[in-house]
């Protein structure tokens, strides 16, 4: 293989959502849908789709830090970068100047994060592979060597890293045979936005159960006698054995979250998600410890794999909600799944944005097949927002997530879906009133 990487190009594409759907919650009460959206093109007319998933107007920074990665691939040898993508993604995060403005954290990183996805998209297209199976057939070895472990060993180690990925070797093929069969159980967060009436919420749940889903998740946060309601409410609609997520959106302080929840208990909310800043390591564990048996999740914020360590460390989450966007890509997360495995924490990824079902599909999948070998209370997040833009959009049946097949890792969007809604010259928003 003689291609060279020739093109990076960035798009800013931006969804008018919050005017068509009011999928809002504490934090985002306008959430217009937006992806960096990043092609790389090889010599060889390979190409290879990434995005950072981002809320309105931020689109227009995260764009910038995109293109300021473009000299990192541009010109850049195919072979060279796919032999060893774990030494390409630390020259991504580890750009000496570019650094300065993370470093490993916040838009810098969501833009290595686009460029790392698609440079996975681009090897899984060239094996003919979707990106699941691709990693799932690494040697334990060769995924070793994709985790920087400078700042992990002293939480895992490469022998323990090795250890787990050979321990859940011998039943790669099995569980692989089961994944294509049913596919890897999801939840909804569709019925919960908090811009929904309670007659929407209701039935929203309702077919969220006739859909086969066995979780729901509610938005909270907002006023605390509606997330009463709301949450009776929809245990009335599900019954007692579906599952009540309930996600704050960083809404609270530590004591504000743990008093917020506890009229909330005996409605038994499966998890507490977000409850408070996403930095707050600290805080996530005093909330745990005093609102058990509710779990706490979070995630969706989480800067990078040192921050998850410390998470893990404090023993301060139940669920650890990985994104695809958020840190350095697929590569980074990996190193995410293999500290969850070490801790015994399931990965529950989240995907409320554009792009995130279709990317976080391959992680847990990967996840199942070749690192925890369980999808035991793991879930992956479904919203029904926007899938038709994606060429190779997710597939669910029965609430479970279907294994896609189409090779690569699913970021690629429909060529007329980025025309229309490219921001702001495309006729979507030149329409908009
Ligand atoms: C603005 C977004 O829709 C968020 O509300 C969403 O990512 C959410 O936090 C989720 O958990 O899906």
């Amino acid at each position: 293989m003689t291609e060279q990487i020739v093109s990076l190009d960035v798009s800013d594409v931006r969804f008018p959502t919050s005017r068509e759907l009011d999928g809002s919650d504490a934090m985002n009460p306008e959430p217009d849908y937006s992806a960096t959206y990043v092609t790389i093109r090889t010599s060889d007319s390979a190409q290879g789709h990434g995005l950072a998933f981002t809320v309105g107007r931020g689109n227009e920074v995260q764009a910038a830090a995109v293109a300021a990665l473009r000299p990192l691939v541009v010109g850049r040898s195919v072979a060279e970068l796919l032999a060893d993508p774990g030494a390409f993604n630390r020259e991504l995060v580890g750009d000496s100047q570019l650094r300065w403005l993370g470093p490993a954290k916040g838009v810098i990183h969501m833009a290595a994060a686009a460029v790392d996805n698609a440079l996975w998209d681009l090897a899984g297209r060239l094996a003919g592979k979707p990106v699941w199976r691709l990693l799932a057939e690494m040697s334990p070895e060769q995924l070793v060597s994709l985790v920087d472990f400078r700042y992990l060993r002293d939480a895992l180690t490469p022998e323990e890293a090795l250890d787990i990925l050979r321990g859940a070797a011998p039943g790669r093929e099995e569980r692989t045979r089961r994944l294509l069969e049913r596919g890897f159980p999801a939840y909804t967060t569709t019925p919960g936005w908090l811009g929904y009436t309670d007659e929407k919420l209701v039935r929203l749940a309702r077919e969220a159960v006739a859909d086969g889903f066995r979780q729901i998740k509610l938005k909270v946060g907002a006023d605390a006698e509606a997330d009463r309601r709301r949450l009776s409410l929809a245990r009335e609609a599900v019954g007692p054995d579906v599952r009540i997520a309930i996600d704050a959106n960083q809404a609270w302080g530590v004591a504000e979250a743990i008093d917020w929840l506890r009229p909330l208990a005996p409605l038994d909310p499966y998890w507490i998600e977000e409850p408070t800043s996403p930095d707050d390591i600290m805080g996530h564990a005093a909330i745990r410890r005093a609102v058990a048996p509710i779990r706490v999740a979070t995630g969706e914020h989480c800067q990078n794999q040192v921050m998850f360590k410390q998470l893990l460390q404090a023993g301060a989450i139940d669920v650890l909600q990985l994104d695809a966007s958020r840190v350095a890509g697929v590569t980074e997360n990996v190193a995410i799944l293999l500290l969850a495995a070490r801790f015994g924490v399931p990965v529950c990824p989240h995907a409320g944005g554009v792009g995130l079902c279709e990317m976080v599909q391959h992680l847990a999948m990967f996840d199942y097949v070749a690192v925890s070998g369980t999808t035991e209370n793991r879930v992956i997040e479904y919203v029904d927002h926007l899938h038709e833009h994606f060429t190779a959009p997710v597939t669910l049946r029965d609430g479970h997530y279907l294994a896609p097949l189409t090779p690569g890792l699913g970021a690629e969007l429909r060529p007329e879906s980025v025309a229309a809604h490219r921001y702001p010259e495309g006729p979507v928003w030149r329409e908009l009133p």
